[in-house]
């Protein structure tokens, strides 16, 4: 079927549901993926309730984040269900700690893809960004998850500066030594953050390598309908690089939806101020064309957050 799209031509492809705000490690710098503390959380039943309209209405993947979303007990069999309705991808974002118990279990019911984070190679430095010891376990995780035939598996740094910038080429060169993909990710302050001046202290400029990887790479592509991102291939190696901040071309190619933990649609990762109740319809048995109709309403209020002026 025809894609859905928004009111600035934007077709919506992926669903990106949020199953949990909670999480077993305290990154001093996290956006929750932009959810509020709500403790609700839907059920494996409404997840697929969810995804199914999503997919009726030309949604083509989906991708399970939260908080950390493999802190639930049900998310084999929340990924079992999604895998009936015939997704052309199912994906996590996960800190990685429980990966190594459930990689094969969920590959076995359908997970295609997963993206690790993994922002130091230290102990320490861990200790420092996350205020836990749980680093060999992430490292466990993601080489089971590539044992398991994950692919790809691709593991998400936040480069921050003063923390972890100079660790980027060893990072790049453990991610090509064990056949994974880097990304490196811009630090977005939101509201989310604890922290006062964000920004200023930690945010590092990925400008001059953007210029070193183009010099070096052997093939430079942008991944158009993935919010215009520049992937590097360099060395036998792949190195992609995601800058939200104030990026108007990120933004004019944001092809995705977000349900929030407490089953709300949530149109922008920034903003909480247009939530879209969908779980209560869902709750009171509405019909499948209402929810649809919800979601469509949803879809229309949608806006690029960083717009040219
Ligand atoms: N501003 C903004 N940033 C996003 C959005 N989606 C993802 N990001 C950023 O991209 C980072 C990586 O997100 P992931 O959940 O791993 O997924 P992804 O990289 O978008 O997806 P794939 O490349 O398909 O694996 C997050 O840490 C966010 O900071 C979005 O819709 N808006
Ligand atoms: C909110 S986490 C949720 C999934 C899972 N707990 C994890 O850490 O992968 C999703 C992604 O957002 C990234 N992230 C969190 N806060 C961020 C921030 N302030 N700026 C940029 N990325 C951030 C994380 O590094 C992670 O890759
Ligand atoms: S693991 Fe993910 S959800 Fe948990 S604190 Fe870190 S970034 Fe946030
Ligand atoms: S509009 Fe921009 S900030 Fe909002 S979700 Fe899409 S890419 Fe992220």
């Amino acid at each position: 079927m025809d894609k859905i799209k928004d009111t600035y031509n934007r077709p919506i492809i992926s669903l990106r549901i949020s199953i949990t705000n909670r999480c077993n490690i305290q990154c001093f710098y996290c956006h929750h993926d932009g959810m509020l503390n709500s403790k609700e959380e839907i059920t494996s039943d409404e997840i697929f309730q969810i995804a199914k309209v999503a997919k009726n209405l030309g949604v083509e993947k989906v991708r399970l984040s939260g908080g950390e979303p493999l802190v639930r007990s049900d998310i084999v069999d929340i990924v079992k269900k999604l895998n009936t309705l015939n997704f052309k991808d199912i994906s996590i974002t996960t800190n990685g700690i429980f990966l190594d118990k459930y990689a094969e279990d969920l590959v076995n019911v359908g997970l295609k893809r997963v993206n690790v984070s993994l922002d130091t190679l230290k102990p320490e430095t861990y200790k420092c960004i996350t205020k836990k010891d749980y680093l060999s376990e992430v490292k466990n995780g993601i080489l089971k998850a590539v044992d398991v035939g994950i692919y790809p598996v691709k593991i998400n740094m936040v480069v921050m500066k003063g923390i972890n910038d100079n660790e980027i080429h060893d990072m790049f060169s453990f991610c090509k030594d064990n056949g994974l993909i880097l990304q490196l990710i811009e630090i977005l302050e939101t509201d989310n953050c604890e922290d006062n001046n964000f920004n200023e202290k930690y945010h590092f400029d990925m400008t001059p390598l953007e210029k070193e990887f183009t010099d070096l790479a052997s093939e430079v592509t942008v991944r158009k309908f993935m919010q215009d991102r520049k992937k590097y291939f360099i060395d036998g190696g792949e190195v992609e690089i995601v800058r939200p901040m104030d990026n108007t071309k990120f933004c004019e190619n944001c092809t995705r939806l977000r349900i929030t933990p407490e089953g709300k649609i949530k149109p922008c990762l920034l903003r909480n101020d247009n939530l879209v109740d969908l779980i209560s319809h869902i709750r009171s048995g509405d019909s499948e064309k209402d929810l649809e109709e919800i979601f469509i309403s949803a879809v229309n209020s949608r806006e690029p957050y960083f717009i040219d002026d």
